[in-house]
């Protein structure tokens, strides 16, 4: 599990290792770690013009003493100051004593520093920080030209515990980050801000850090929260996953979440609607029926809306079910927010960044800048879990830290895929996951799937769907090193 902590935990670790060690230790362990990764980056030290922005506080002061190390190893390192008279003192002894330059913002030749650089380091604001990048440091971070920039412990501009950025940011390669993730780095817009993410140990451990934010499954999570049948199963025991969707107007999508539903671990599918047909013709293994659902039989989940029309009756039926229940597209658009608090089993609520702007009230452009406060707010009014899908998809319930999936492809955004996730995920919930674990493993595959149909070319929903199993053999591989 990849685990991101807020500023505030940080903080309070920090203090934790502090007290227990000599002053200064954990910004030349930081400053270490930065240096060899710019080393890394780099390839030949000796020689390389390396640029510091520089900003008033201690993320400055990391980048100042990396910067030392890559001098002492013969680099050619500036600084450029963007608060000369509050730089970090110690740091700026060392680079001067290594054979540094130091240079004001607002020096003529300061943008020239930046502009002929090979490799830019952001020191300039971290867990410090608040807002866009101001005016100065904006003009600077404008003249990078074609240098790798690295960030130190965030990008300069990016909010490190939503991830949201308001304004200019900085654009990096790679941001180095120290002690712990911050969610910023996970979650979009930040994440993509971050580029690739390095953790440098710098002593901290979970104990120092307390509760967790935010949470990544990695590979050996979803494995371990995969349902494998074994010698008792059979396919009511694995679970039956039922599934209300599409209309005359959509079978598609019927079809669809009944595609992803039989990649999804239940042993067996009931389809409910009017595409009946339609579902038997591509999927003769589903058990179909065309009645209401409370006639169907018996199942362990149900997922409700994708092409659903207006058909609130068998929305209706299906929310008063006592077993958990995953609500999608026109689904959402139909049941009440009460409905749903006063269900007593399990609720999962998928919606993409339109939908959950509906629901809240509020303009797409705002989810999509919070995505964070956007899934625990619907996730607060609703008492329920949600997946909110997009750039980065994120399964948030009312307590326990946020799952942030960290697979998927823009390739995805196709019409239908939402489908395939839907009834991927809610035969999980049949086959005994939990909503958050139903939610994020869904969403880990599906992402992957994304990936392995796609290989850099549009794809098709059906094309998703059909890559499920070659995901799920690659994840659930015992022998996997
Ligand atoms: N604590 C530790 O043990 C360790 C910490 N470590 C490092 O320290 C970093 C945190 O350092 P920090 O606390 O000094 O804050 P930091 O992020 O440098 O900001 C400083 C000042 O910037 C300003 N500012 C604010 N917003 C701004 C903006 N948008 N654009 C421009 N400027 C802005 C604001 O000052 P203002 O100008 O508003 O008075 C603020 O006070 C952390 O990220 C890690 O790198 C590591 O060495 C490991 C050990
Ligand atoms: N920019 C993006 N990057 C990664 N994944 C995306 C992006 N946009 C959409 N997706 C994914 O594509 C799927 C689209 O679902 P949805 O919006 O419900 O489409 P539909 O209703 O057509 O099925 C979701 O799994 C979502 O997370
Ligand atoms: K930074």
């Amino acid at each position: 599990m990849r685990t991101a902590y807020s500023v505030e935990s940080v903080r309070a670790g920090e203090r934790v290792v502090m007290d227990r060690g000599p002053e200064g230790v954990l910004m030349q362990r930081a400053a270490a770690g930065l240096a060899a990764e710019c080393a890394r980056l780099l390839g030949k030290v000796y020689g390389a013009r390396v640029t510091l922005l520089v900003g008033s506080g201690d993320n400055g002061g990391d980048a100042l003493y990396a910067g030392a190390r890559l001098a002492r190893r013969g680099a050619g390192v500036s600084a450029v100051l963007l608060a000369p008279e509050r730089a970090h003192t110690g740091g700026l002894a060392a680079l001067r004593a290594a054979g540094g330059l130091v240079v004001g913002a607002d020096e003529a030749r300061a943008e020239g520093v930046v502009a002929r650089a090979g490799l830019v380091v952001d020191g300039i604001v971290g867990i410090g920080g608040r807002g866009g990048l101001r005016e100065d440091a904006a003009r600077l971070v404008a003249a990078v030209r074609d240098a790798v920039v690295v960030a130190v412990d965030l990008p300069s501009g990016v909010d490190a515990d939503t991830g949201e950025v308001h304004g200019d940011a900085v654009r990096a390669d790679v941001t180095v980050t120290f002690g712990a993730y911050k969610p910023g780095l996970l979650i979009d817009p930040g994440r993509e801000y971050a580029g690739v993410v390095r953790l440098v140990d710098i002593g901290l451990a979970p104990a120092d850090l307390g509760r967790a934010e935010a949470e990544a499954l990695q590979f050996a999570d979803v494995e371990r929260l995969l349902p494998v049948p074994g010698g008792e199963s059979d396919k009511y025991r694995r679970g039956v996953v039922g599934i209300v969707a599409g209309s005359e107007r959509y079978p598609g999508a019927a079809v669809l979440a009944v595609a992803g539903a039989l990649r999804g671990g239940a042993g067996a599918v009931r389809y409910v609607g009017p595409a009946a047909d339609a579902v038997i013709a591509r999927f003769p293994e589903t058990l179909v029926s065309t009645g209401p659902p409370s006639k169907a039989g018996r199942v362990q989940a149900w997922v409700v809306g994708p092409g659903l029309g207006e058909d609130a009756e068998r929305l209706g039926e299906v929310l008063a079910a006592d077993v958990p229940v995953l609500i999608d597209a026109d689904g959402l658009r139909l049941a009440g927010e009460r409905d749903v608090r006063e269900r007593r089993a399990p609720t999962l609520l998928t919606p993409h960044a339109g939908e959950a702007a509906a629901l809240l009230g509020v303009a797409r452009e705002e989810v999509e800048a919070g995505r964070l406060s956007a899934a625990r707010e619907l996730a607060r009014r609703y008492g329920a879990t949600v997946l909110l899908k997009g750039s980065t998809t994120l399964v948030a319930s009312g307590e326990g830290p946020v799952r942030v999936n960290p697979t998927g492809t823009p390739w995805l955004a196709t019409a239908g895929s939402g489908d395939v996730l839907s009834g991927l995920a809610g035969s999980l919930l049949a086959a005994g996951l939990d909503a958050r674990d139903a939610g994020s493993v869904g969403a880990y595959l599906h992402g992957l799937a994304g990936r392995y149909a796609s290989e850099g070319a549009p794809v098709g929903a059906h094309d998703v769907a059909n890559a499920i199993p070659a995901v799920w053999r690659e994840v659930g591989r015992p022998d996997r090193g």
